[in-house]
């Protein structure tokens, strides 16, 4: 039977809706306030699910030290107190929609976790708002 095990974590990051193919009045239509062109910011909350088989030695999944350290190394360090358009990479030419944010993690994520481990990504914009990664 596999097992499941959650490590949440925070941060706190500013963007903007934006399509550059199309023109401010479009922009404004679609993406309304999140259009702002001065930015606006959220407090995003992050579920990372890690999912296997546990270890006959330890009972872990996953040890969530090494976890924690690999997501604050390779995801926090680099989105939180973050301008997500201006200040990353993998927004300069992609929307920082939760649905692209909570994609972009979980690849990056993907590359530092064992592949015999599934990976889930749950990311929470607001309270009410939040993208589950992958669905299959
Ligand atoms: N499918 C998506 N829709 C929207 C996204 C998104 O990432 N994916 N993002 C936004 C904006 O970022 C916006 O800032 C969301 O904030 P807000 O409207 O304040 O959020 P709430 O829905 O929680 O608040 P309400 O007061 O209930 O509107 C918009 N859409
Ligand atoms: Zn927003």
């Amino acid at each position: 039977m596999k097992t499941a095990i959650y490590r949440l974590e925070h941060f706190s990051a500013s963007h903007r809706l934006h399509n550059p193919r199309w023109d401010d009045k479009k922009n404004k239509e679609v993406f309304g306030k999140c259009n702002n062109p001065n930015y606006h910011g959220h407090n995003y909350e992050l579920e990372v699910c890690v999912i296997g088989d546990c270890d006959e030695d330890t009972g872990y999944v996953i040890d969530t030290k090494i976890l924690s350290t690999i997501i604050k190394d390779e995801v926090l360090d680099k989105l939180d107190h973050n301008n997500l358009n201006l200040d990353v990479e993998e927004f300069k030419n992609l929307n920082p929609t939760t649905e692209n944010v909570a994609r972009v993690i979980y690849e990056i994520l993907r590359k530092k976790i064992d592949t015999n481990l599934e990976l889930k990504i749950k990311l929470y914009e607001t309270r009410k708002n939040y993208v589950e990664y992958p669905i299959y």
